[in-house]
């Protein structure tokens, strides 16, 4: 089964590796989707929300929410920025009944990047 939270933060960022108007600075406010899998727990819940939010919370919206996105990675695209939330939750994350399964970065309201346990996998290009 799959258990998934979405979140919201803003942020700024310039894309210094790219030619177009993303060179320049500018911000967004991106969507962030969290999703686990696993099996239900003794209480019911493969995790309980509330923990899944207080985790978030510490360890990407307190860094990323009103930050310079660039002062953490060289290049933000949201590939990468995908990629460092993963690696930020990963093993907070980690459960006997359950692990992160999926990470999907919403930059514009149409345009997203979805991270999944198979393209982290070692050897995968990601
Ligand atoms: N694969 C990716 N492509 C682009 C990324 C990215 O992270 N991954 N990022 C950008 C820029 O950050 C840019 O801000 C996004 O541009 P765009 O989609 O044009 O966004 P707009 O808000 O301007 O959308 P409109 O629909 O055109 O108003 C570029 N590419
Ligand atoms: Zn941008």
């Amino acid at each position: 089964m799959f258990l998934k939270r979405t979140f919201s933060f803003d942020a700024a960022h310039r894309l210094i590796h790219y030619h177009g108007k993303c060179e320049a600075l500018h911000g967004h406010t991106y969507r962030l989707a969290v999703t686990l899998r696993g099996e239900t727990d003794r209480e019911g819940m493969i995790l309980d929300f509330v923990e899944l939010k207080a985790i978030v919370n510490e360890k990407v919206l307190s860094r990323l929410d009103h930050a310079y996105l660039n002062d953490l990675l060289e290049q933000p695209t949201a590939e990468y920025i995908a990629r460092w939330i993963w690696g930020e939750l990963e093993t907070p994350l980690a459960r006997p009944n359950c692990r992160l399964h999926e990470i999907e970065v919403w930059e514009t309201a149409s345009s997203s990047v979805i991270l999944r346990r198979e393209d982290m996998e070692p050897g995968r290009v990601s």
